[in-house]
């Protein structure tokens, strides 16, 4: 057991005064610490105080014995008593971990003990930290002293006096936190090699500080470092800037080369949508997702639609061969006959003239034959050629598609803003040449912040869908639904009116209610504020499209769940 040190004993005695509730007077401190330390030759509490003696462990030891029962009755109870912001499983965890650190050494466990309970009683009193663990508390379960302590005051002291620190400070611990800073240091990410070498040197001066006035140093040059790095990083974020600033001018002027090629134009053009919003590493990976999908599946389609058309060229290729093929047998036939008309007007008798027959019988049965065989090729030919023919027409259809894929929204499948203005200004311009009605409804899903914290964002997402499914099984198919914003949906209601809108609109809701959005099996009700306007003729889209967003905010603002009709 180690020997005690009057502050050692000073320490308990002011413990023991806060535990017993004494008042903490010179007569009573005096008392006390004669009372532990066995020393009632009390005639100088200063000389006590102040000498670094050492006392005689029995009588410490045996003041501690029975100063126990008095602590466990005090622990008792206060565990039981009711403090704010301390549950009983807290005290008890407490109170476990501090005898778990000090089972080796009675004296530390008894301080520590005595320390947990006043904490307790400290955090009864009106204190306004309530929820928070008091100091010595939380010193008692996160940072509690291991018995080989020492006086961080005796470490530093030599250099500067002047600072008195009253805290204990496990070696060890300096230890580390020194080699966490030298490590920290090590691991920034830096490519300057004048930086990287600097870097390297604080890391290793860290690790040898040693005093103070080291550590002072040290901090002024990790502050000027720190303020390099802030400089580093603002260069490198203009860099990006001018980057991407090039980048931007690069894909406008592409988009304006390729106007020809509908399916790069068309990714152009997405990608130029993307840089205009503000682009985040969701974004960014969103897209580029989506450009990769969209190119193998191009790039499938393309594979397979040169194959197509090879197979296509081939069998021409048989059919016009096949052809000249007939055609040669045929003119050969008809030489062939020329001959046997002259051999049939010098043949002088019935013999001969038998025999001419018979070779012209067998040569007409060889062309037929050849006839026969190429007819048949020629119209397989065909067959397979048509084949291939529809193949490739079919490729190209789905070509299209894909190229259409970048004008959807490709988590619910609504079109995207892009393709919501392509339609936009086709069904506005429709409807001022027809004069026929054209409504446009804007949906905002209410708390969907809520629904995205208690469930998780994937359940956001898959809430999304299942809106956007309901939609589109309820709105008749000329209509269009499109996704505005992260949960914002515009529906264009083509040919409609602004009454049958706001009741498209109204039992929307009602199919929501119907169709009940499943969560592990769990019924979530998804409702949603909007707000319907409908287009006058020759306004400008983005105007009613604002009209009906007036109309949306006011539906939330009177409480959510609402359809309320623009002005
Ligand atoms: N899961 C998911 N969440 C999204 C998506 N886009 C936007 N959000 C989330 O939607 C939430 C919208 O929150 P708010 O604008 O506060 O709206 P709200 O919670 O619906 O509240 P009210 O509109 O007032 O009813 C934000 O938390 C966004 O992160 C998405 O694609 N998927």
């Amino acid at each position: 057991m180690p020997n005690h040190t009057s502050s050692q004993i000073a320490r308990l005695t002011l413990s023991t005064l806060a535990a017993r509730k004494i008042a903490p007077t010179p007569d009573n401190y005096t008392r006390l610490y004669q009372e532990i330390s066995g020393n009632h030759d009390a005639n100088s509490t200063v000389q006590i105080l102040t000498s670094e003696a050492q006392l005689p462990q029995k009588s410490i030891d045996d003041q501690l014995k029975l100063a126990w029962p008095n602590l466990i009755r005090d622990l008792l109870t206060q565990m039981e008593a009711s403090h704010k912001g301390i549950t009983i499983s807290r005290k008890k965890q407490s109170v476990v971990t501090v005898l778990n650190r000090f089972n080796n050494d009675s004296n530390a466990l008894f301080t520590k003990l005595q320390s947990l309970i006043v904490s307790w009683k400290e955090t009864t009193s009106s204190n306004p930290r309530e929820l928070i663990p008091t100091k010595l508390e939380s010193e008692a379960e996160d940072n509690i002293l291991p018995p080989d302590t020492v006086n961080v005051n005796n470490i530093i002291h030599s250099s500067h006096p002047d600072v008195a620190i009253d805290t204990t400070i496990d070696i060890e611990l300096v230890e580390q936190l020194r080699e966490l800073l030298a490590q920290s240091l090590e691991s920034i990410n830096n490519e300057d090699p004048d930086l990287k070498s600097e870097i390297q040197v604080l890391a290793q001066q860290t690790r040898a500080t040693g005093d103070y006035g080291q550590a002072i140093k040290l901090n002024k040059q990790l502050r000027k470092l720190w303020i390099k790095l802030e400089l580093r990083d603002n260069d490198n974020f203009n860099i990006q800037e001018g980057l991407m600033r090039l980048f931007r001018l690069l894909v406008e002027n592409v988009g304006e080369l390729v106007t020809e090629d509908k399916w790069l134009h068309d990714q152009i053009l997405n990608l130029q949508e993307i840089i205009e919003n503000p682009i985040s590493k969701h974004t960014i990976a969103t897209a580029e997702r989506n450009l990769r999908s969209t190119i193998i599946k191009q790039g499938l389609l393309r594979q397979n639609m040169i194959d197509a058309k090879i197979t296509l060229k081939s069998l021409m290729t048989t059919f016009i061969d096949r052809l000249s093929e007939m055609t040669d047998s045929t003119s050969a036939y008809h030489t062939k006959i020329e001959g046997y008309s002259l051999e049939i007007g010098q043949a002088d008798n019935l013999t001969e003239l038998s025999h001419i027959l018979g070779d012209i019988m067998q040569d007409t049965r060889i062309i037929q034959a050849i006839s026969m065989r190429s007819h048949e090729e020629l119209v397989s030919t065909r067959k397979q050629a048509h084949i291939a023919e529809e193949r490739v027409k079919q490729l190209e259809q789905e070509l299209e598609q894909v190229s259409e894929l970048v004008r959807e929204d490709q988590l619910t499948g609504a079109l995207n803003r892009r393709g919501l203005d392509d339609v936009l200004d086709r069904e506005i311009k429709r409807a001022d040449r027809q004069q026929t009605p054209v409504s446009i409804a804007l949906l905002d899903i209410d708390n969907f912040k809520q629904l995205n914290d208690s469930l998780g964002h994937q359940t956001g997402d898959q809430a999304l869908v299942h809106l956007i499914q309901v939609i589109k099984n309820a709105l008749r198919p000329t209509d269009e639904v499109a996704r505005y914003g992260g949960e914002e949906f515009l529906i264009i209601l083509i040919d409609t009116s602004l009454e049958e809108a706001m009741a498209t609109i109204i039992r929307l809701q009602r199919e929501l209610t119907k169709n009940l959005f499943l969560h592990n099996n769990n019924r979530q009700l998804i409702t949603f504020s909007a707000g319907v306007a409908l287009h006058t003729s020759g306004e400008d889209p983005e105007s009613t499209i604002g009209r009906a967003d007036k109309a949306m905010y006011n539906a939330k603002r009177a409480g959510k769940n609402r359809v309320f009709a623009a002005d």
